[in-house]
C-alpha cells in the first residue's frame, strides 16, 4: 500500500508551477470522442483519473498516444464503438459520467457504470437525465450498477436546471452540440471548466455561445471535427499550493494561474492578512504572520469553491481566533475534519458545520486521506505540523494531484512515496 510521509515543521520556498485543470481534462476527454477524428490536448495533468479515463477509450476503441511528461495526448476517435461499459475504471471516477452526454451524442446510445468518485455525501445525478430526457432520449433506465440511455434522434430544447450543476451542465452541452435545432441551458453552472469544454466543442466545429454566464445556447450540428486545445491551469491545484504557501512559506511563487480563476480565494487569504504579489500568470505568497480568523462558505462559481474548503483548513488552524466552514454544494464534505483533530486541531462539526478555534500547534500522526481534498489538507497539516506525519489512502490524492512530491520536495518540503 502506498503511503506518503512527511517531516513537518520547515520553512519552504521556490516556485510551484501549476498543471492543467483536473475537473477541466476530465470532461475534455470524454468530449473527443464527439469529434470522430483526432484531437490533441496540450496541458495534461498526468493524474490517476487521465489514466482511468485513458483506459476507457482505449476500451471504446480510441487510438491513443500520451506523453504525459510533455502534458500531451493525441486521441484519434474515428474507432470508437458506443459499447456497454458498465464496470471497471467506470465506476473509479465520478467523471465517467460525461460518457453518457459524449456517447449519446455521437451514437445516440450509452450503456454507462454508475459514476464513482470521492465519497462527499450524496451524489445525486437526476438533472443530468433530467436532460437527456428533454433533449428526448427515449429510454433512461438506471439498474444496479449502470445507466442506459437511448435517443437517437435529440432535439434541441430548453432546460431549466433547478440546481447549479457543473456536472450537468457540461453534459447537457456534449449532448446537445450534435442534437437537431438549439439548446437552451438555464440557470447555467458558470465554472472556468465550462467555458474551457465549451472552448474545445467550438474549436471541434460546434456552436456553444453564452458559456460563463447563466444561459447557454447550443445549435446543434451533424458532423464535428479534430482540435488542438490547451487544458486551463488546475485553480483548484493552485489554491491549495497558495494557502500551503500562506501557512509555512519564506517566499513561494505560484507559476501558471489564472487570478481571475481564484478572486474569491484570494479576498479570503487577504482578508486573513496573508500578503501577495499578483502577476500576469503568477502569484507571489510572502512570508505572512498574525493571520485572522475567516468564516468560509462555498457556493457555486466565482464564489468560493467547495474543492477548496479542506485545503484552507489547515491554514485557518494557523490564524487566530474562531471561525466556521459551512460547505453549502457537499455538507457532508467534511471527512478531514477527524483526520485534522487527531493531529491536534481544535475543529469539530456542528450540524453540518465545521468550527475551529485556532491558533492550533500540529503534532504529525498517522492519517488517512478519506477523498482527494481531505488528502491534500493533511498533505498540508502534514507539512506545517512539527514531527512525522504519514498519510494512508493516498489514491485519492493521486487523482488529482500532478507530481505532487517532485513539486513539494522542489521546495523544501521533507516528503516521501512509501509501499508499506
Ligand atoms: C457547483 C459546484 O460547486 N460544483 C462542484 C462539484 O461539481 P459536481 O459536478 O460534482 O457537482 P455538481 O456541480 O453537479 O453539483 C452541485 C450541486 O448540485 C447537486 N446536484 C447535482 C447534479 C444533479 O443531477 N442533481 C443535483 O442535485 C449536487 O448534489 C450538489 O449539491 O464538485 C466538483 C468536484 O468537487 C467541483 O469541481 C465543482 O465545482
Ligand atoms: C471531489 C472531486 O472530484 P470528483 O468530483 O472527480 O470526485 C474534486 O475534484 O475535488
Amino acid at each position: 500500500m502506498k503511503k506518503i510521509v512527511i517531516n513537518g515543521g520547515k520553512r519552504i520556498s521556490g516556485t510551484i508551477p501549476i498543471s492543467g485543470a483536473k475537473n477541466s481534462v476530465v470532461a475534455l476527454i470524454p468530449a473527443t470522442i464527439l469529434a470522430n477524428d483526432i484531437v490533441t490536448l496540450e496541458g495534461v495533468p498526468d493524474i490517476s483519473d487521465v489514466a482511468s479515463l485513458v483506459e476507457i477509450m482505449e476500451i471504446m476503441g480510441a487510438k491513443i498516444e500520451r506523453n504525459l511528461e510533455e502534458g500531451r495526448l493525441v486521441i484519434d476517435t474515428r474507432s470508437v464503438v458506443s459499447r456497454p461499459l458498465p464496470y471497471g475504471k467506470i465506476n473509479s471516477l465520478r467523471a465517467s459520467y460525461y460518457f453518457n452526454g459524449a456517447l449519446l451524442g455521437r451514437f445516440g446510445q450509452a450503456t454507462v457504470g454508475l459514476p464513482g468518485g470521492c465519497d462527499l455525501g450524496p451524489r445525486p445525478t437526476d438533472l443530468h437525465d433530467k436532460a437527456f430526457k428533454a433533449l428526448g432520449a427515449k429510454k433512461i433506465q438506471e439498474e444496479a450498477e449502470h445507466l442506459e440511455v437511448i435517443g437517437d434522434s435529440l432535439v434541441g430544447t430548453t432546460i431549466y436546471m433547478d440546481v447549479v450543476s457543473v456536472g450537468a451542465t457540461i453534459n447537457t452541452m456534449l449532448a446537445a452540440s450534435r442534437a437537431k435545432g438549439v439548446t437552451v441551458i438555464e440557470n447555467a453552472a458558470r465554472e472556468p471548466e465550462i467555458i474551457d469544454v465549451a472552448t474545445l466543442l467550438n474549436n471541434m466545429g460546434a456552436k456553444v455561445r453564452g458559456a460563463g454566464t447563466d444561459i447557454i445556447r447550443i445549435t446543434g450540428i451533424d458532423e464535428m471535427h479534430g482540435a488542438q486545445h490547451t487544458v486551463i491551469p488546475d485553480r483548484i491545484e493552485a489554491g491549495t499550493y497558495l494557502a500551503l504557501a500562506a501557512a509555512m512559506g519564506d517566499g513561494v511563487i505560484i507559476e501558471n494561474v489564472i487570478y481571475e480563476h481564484l478572486e474569491s480565494f484570494i479576498a479570503k487569504l487577504e482578508e486573513m492578512g496573508v500578503r501577495l504579489t499578483i502577476r500576469e500568470d503568477s502569484i507571489e505568497v510572502h512570508k505572512s504572520e498574525n493571520l485572522k480568523s475567516v468564516n468560509i462558505t462555498s457556493v457555486p462559481y466565482p464564489g468560493f469553491a467547495t474543492d477548496l474548503q479542506q485545503p484552507i483548513t489547515p491554514l485557518l488552524l494557523k490564524a487566530k481566533g474562531r471561525g466556521s466552514i459551512v460547505d453549502t454544494i457537499y455538507q457532508k464534505r467534511v471527512n478531514h475534519v477527524p483526520e485534522l483533530a487527531r493531529m491536534g486541531a481544535n475543529i469539530s462539526v456542528l450540524d453540518d458545520r465545521i468550527i475551529y478555534d485556532a491558533p492550533n500547534e500540529l503534532t504529525g500522526s498517522c492519517v488517512q486521506a478519506t477523498d482527494l481534498r481531505a488528502g491534500a489538507a493533511l498533505v498540508t497539516a502534514g507539512i506545517i505540523a512539527s514531527g512525522t506525519t504519514k498519510i494512508s489512502n493516498i489514491e485519492f490524492i493521486l487523482r488529482g494531484y500532478d507530481h505532487i512530491i517532485e513539486k513539494l520536495t522542489a521546495v523544501g518540503v521533507d516528503i516521501q512515496l512509501i509501499e508499506e
